[in-house]
């Protein structure tokens, strides 16, 4: 006897297991079974498929003729901060652009004062509605970065929240420890660089990764190199934020040091998205950022898929630069911006985004854990379509239903 059917499927939405993340043509390939169930035991899935009579259980639940896919995996946020940055706004509609922004002092070095400030108690309870409301939306495997401390106490503060979180809620998180994401106020960026490898140490055990953020005024290309060599040779596998406003070469950089993914590329060169094809690093874009920093250039998803390289996506929540948790949403302005197909954002979302993160997550094979959405949508086109709203009816977060949608009172 099994603990739990779903039944009354009617497409069933199954990402392709593999090794390595899908890449080019391959993504745009998603087995989708017409009138299917899924059988759970243990928290693990026992049989994902069409439908037939060979299974029975404690517990029936009835998707009533819904869609199912596995739960989404949202690979780059910065989830963990004090405070919030509305007021950067009305700046941006003046003009003032977003490194402008940070070179006055604002920006990324305002939440580092916010958070600074922000008690370790304080940073989760704000953290816990984010990631509450990531769950609702049918997200249950979330990468979070720290880069709001920038000194040794307060990356560790938020390195700490991150682990709480992952505690307290069904989800998997992984931690990426972010030490450069910014010069702070008066610090030389080299000595400053030196101390955050310096930390690598230390952080090396509460850490899955190593960032920076390579990028015109914040971390050259080879104070990025140094940086990611140090993690490397510590056996921290690295990200970067690359390649986000100018060109360059944080791609080919990412390649170069075997990074696990190399993230934003709006500004990535021909040379660099050419590479992606002999690699195994994910390309996460971060179509909400494009969106939310008014900005006319997307990145360039159908050149890297042409490429032959491996595509991801995920929200890049943050208080300044993309400031929503509805994976949902970006999605949709993958569609819209990015040009990709319902086939390619299902699988950037779900397998893809979890090879961006060395997270065993994003598929509904015998013995996965059983993690999944019941989505109230016809079909799986039907959500990056229908756009800026939430269609997760049920979440099941290693087969314990964990959200239901509520109705009206
Ligand atoms: N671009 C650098 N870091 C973040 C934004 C952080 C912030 O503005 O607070 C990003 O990925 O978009
Ligand atoms: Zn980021």
């Amino acid at each position: 006897m099994n603990d739990t059917i779903i039944r009354n499927i009617k497409s069933l939405i199954l990402p392709k297991k593999t090794d390595r993340p899908l890449r080019g043509r391959e993504m745009d390939e998603l087995n989708i079974i017409g009138d299917a169930m899924v059988v759970i035991d243990g928290g693990k899935v026992v049989y994902a498929g069409a439908e037939t009579d060979g299974y029975e259980a404690e517990e029936t639940i009835d998707a009533a003729g819904m869609i199912v896919s596995p739960a989404l995996v949202d690979p780059h946020t910065h989830v963990v901060h004090g405070g919030s940055r509305e007021h950067e706004m009305a700046l941006k509609r003046q003009g003032v652009d977003y490194l402008t922004i940070l070179e006055k002092g604002g920006g990324i070095l305002n939440t580092v004062e916010q958070t600074r400030k922000a008690t370790h108690e304080a940073l989760f309870d704000k953290a816990s509605k984010n990631i509450t409301r990531m769950i609702q939306h049918g997200v249950l495997t979330v990468e979070s970065k720290s880069g709001y401390g920038l000194d040794r106490e307060n990356e560790l503060k938020q390195l700490n929240v991150s682990r709480e979180i992952a505690e307290k809620f069904p989800i998997e998180m992984k931690h990426t420890f972010l030490g450069p994401h910014a010069i702070p106020k008066g610090a030389d960026s080299e000595t400053f660089l030196n101390e955050m490898i310096g930390l690598l140490d230390e952080v090396k055990d509460i850490s899955d990764f190593a960032d920076i953020f390579c990028e015109t005024g914040v971390f050259t290309i080879d104070q990025s190199r140094r940086y990611m060599e140090a993690a490397n040779e510590k056996g921290l596998r690295v990200k970067i934020h690359a390649d986000e406003i100018d060109p360059l070469g944080g791609l080919e950089l990412a390649i170069e040091q075997d990074a696990i993914s190399a993230d934003h590329l709006v500004a990535a060169s021909e040379t660099g998205k050419s590479m992606l094809k002999d690699s195994d690093t994910v390309a996460v874009l971060l179509p909400g950022t494009t969106f939310y920093l008014g900005k006319d250039k997307f990145a360039d998803a159908r050149g890297m898929l042409d490429n032959d390289g491996a595509v991801s996506l995920a929200t890049d929540y943050n208080p300044g630069s993309c400031v929503t948790d509805n994976l949902q949403m970006i999605m949709a302005i993958a569609g819209l911006k990015l040009k990709m197909t319902p086939n390619e954002i299902w699988n950037a979302v779900t397998v893809n985004a979890a090879h961006a993160i060395g997270a065993d997550r994003g598929t509904l094979q015998e013995g996965d854990a059983a993690n999944l959405v019941i989505w109230d949508a016809p079909n799986h086109e039907y959500i990056p379509y229908h756009y800026g709203v939430n269609h997760a009816h049920t979440v099941v977060a290693d087969g314990r239903v964990v959200y239901e949608r509520p109705g009206l009172l």
